[in-house]
């Protein structure tokens, strides 16, 4: 304030009384309480007496230091120092109170101090409420972001099917546990991706993901793979002996696919090894320790199996510990479009056509289609379709017959093939056909009537969806 400026002020001042003076005070909301030297309350307005609920009189001629030691006044009284915008807690009244205090001074002297502060207790009140509420939601929103994302091991899974997810989020928890895991569902499904997405998703991730294919090991040779064998364990063994899958899994996962077409009597041994969770090499006699996780699949219904005798009950209930069964392509039609997109711009790649895509009428014969073959069947005939269409549309001629409701069976000669692979194909298919049907069903003498070896022979049955 100027000179001039001061000296009306007080011109103004004096020709009001003091009572104006403090009926100005109380109307304001904000507390305006003056202490002098020795902290004694010499003036509060009516704020402070409704903040303390005793009327003013009563507050008059008590000393602050002894109310509210800490008090910012106080703090001001000894310091000389102005305080500012202070957040404080009166202890003595329970309350967050936000304010100024500046000292007041005569000849250099500080004869007292007056602050001016509002209580806070219903802003801070509302602000830990909120932040309660916040921290709330917080939580909330975690615990439904980790119900919906699916760890990075599972990204290779593809499917935002809703019964289909409910079993990738269940597997990606049991991922994160040792459980013994059991998944079930028909060929093609993906249970070899699944079973690959749990292991990379466990804290076993960093070890191997053995696999075993238990139907396309001959009987004869499966223990011996399962195991190992010492040295001289049998004629033609080799030297120093071998190491079996169950061991190059140690710290790891072993994936045990095809546990249906395992014999009994490997069942069996199969059960100890779970049991006990030791082996012995075949022909040696020292016991060696398992740490591994074993994944197990099967497209064979087990129940009906148990019931026949063929599986072993004590064995399923070891290996069921967490049932995971995949659902067939043909009860998850949403996720054909994502499917396609996902191999279509693979094969669109390798056949440097980066821009390939389905026509509609392609996509509407994809989705009409049962798909037997489940997932893997989908990936052949796209992976076809890719090279036969050479544009950028995948059109419906460019999908096999039997998916344009034309020929009854997959695989069947066409009467004018168009190319010559899909003829081959679909010659193939029929002599494996009939193969089966000429050995009843029986697959080791199917395989040695077509004279292939047996990878190849499982290689063309999982082709064929046989
Ligand atoms: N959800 C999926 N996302 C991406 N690819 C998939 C999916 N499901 C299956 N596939 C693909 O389909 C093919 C078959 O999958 P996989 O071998 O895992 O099936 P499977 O159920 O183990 O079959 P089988 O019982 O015949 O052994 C693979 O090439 C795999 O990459």
């Amino acid at each position: 304030m100027t000179v001039a400026e001061n000296a009306v002020t007080s011109k103004v001042i004096t020709q009001w009384n003091q009572k104006i003076l403090f009926d100005i005070l109380d109307t304001i909301h904000d507390v305006v309480l003056v202490i002098d030297s020795d902290t004694t309350i010499v003036y509060a307005n009516k704020a402070y007496a409704e903040m303390l609920g005793v009327p003013v009189p009563k507050v008059l001629g008590r000393r602050l230091d002894m109310i509210e030691p800490e008090a910012a006044l106080t703090q001001v009284q000894r310091t000389g120092e102005v305080l500012h915008n202070r957040r404080s807690y009166l202890s003595s009244l329970g309350i967050d109170v936000v304010g100024s205090a500046f000292p007041l001074y005569e000849d250099d002297k500080v004869i007292g101090s007056v602050g001016v502060f509002k209580n806070m207790s219903e802003v801070v009140r509302l602000t830990e409420e909120l932040r309660h509420t916040q921290g709330v939601a917080d939580y909330l929103q975690e615990q439904l972001n980790e119900r919906d994302a699916l760890p990075a091991s599972f990204q290779e899974y593809i499917g935002q099917n809703s019964g289909l997810r409910e079993i990738l989020l269940l597997a990606a928890k049991v991922a994160r546990t040792d459980s013994t895991v059991l998944i079930r569902g028909e060929s093609g499904v993906g249970k070899e991706v699944l079973a690959r997405a749990i292991h990379n998703g466990s804290r076993r991730s960093s070890k191997h993901l053995i696999k075993v294919n238990c139907a396309a090991i001959p009987e004869n040779l499966l223990e011996s793979e399962l195991f190992g064998y010492e040295e001289g364990a049998f004629s033609g063994a080799k030297k120093g002996g071998k190491m079996g899958k169950f061991e190059l899994a140690q710290g790891g996962t072993i994936f045990l696919d095809e546990i249906g077409d395992m014999s009994l009597s490997m069942q069996a041994k199969l059960l100890r090894v779970l049991q006990e969770r030791e082996i012995e090499r075949v022909g040696g006699d020292k016991t060696i320790k398992l740490n591994i996780r074993v994944v197990a699949a099967t497209n064979k219904d087990l129940d009906k199996m148990m019931d026949e005798g063929t599986f072993r009950r004590d064995l399923y209930y070891r290996l069921n510990i967490v049932p995971l069964t995949l659902p067939p392509l043909r009860e998850r039609k949403d996720d054909i479009p994502a499917l396609a997109g996902y191999y279509l711009n693979k094969y669109g790649q390798q056949l440097d056509n980066p821009a390939l895509t389905l026509s509609r009428a392609a996509l509407n014969l994809l989705q009409a289609y049962d798909w037997p073959g489940n997932v893997r069947e989908l990936q052949n005939v796209l992976e076809h379709a890719a090279i036969l269409a050479g544009g950028k549309y995948i059109e419906p001629q460019h999908l096999p017959a039997h998916l344009q409701g034309e020929g009854e069976h997959a695989g069947t000669v066409p009467e004018r093939p168009s190319r010559l692979k899909e003829a081959v194909s679909a010659i193939e298919r029929e002599l494996m056909v009939s193969a089966l049907k000429n050995a009843n069903g029986n697959r080791s003498q199917a395989m040695r009537a077509l004279g292939i070896s047996r990878r190849a022979f499982y290689d063309k049955l999982k082709l064929y969806n046989l």
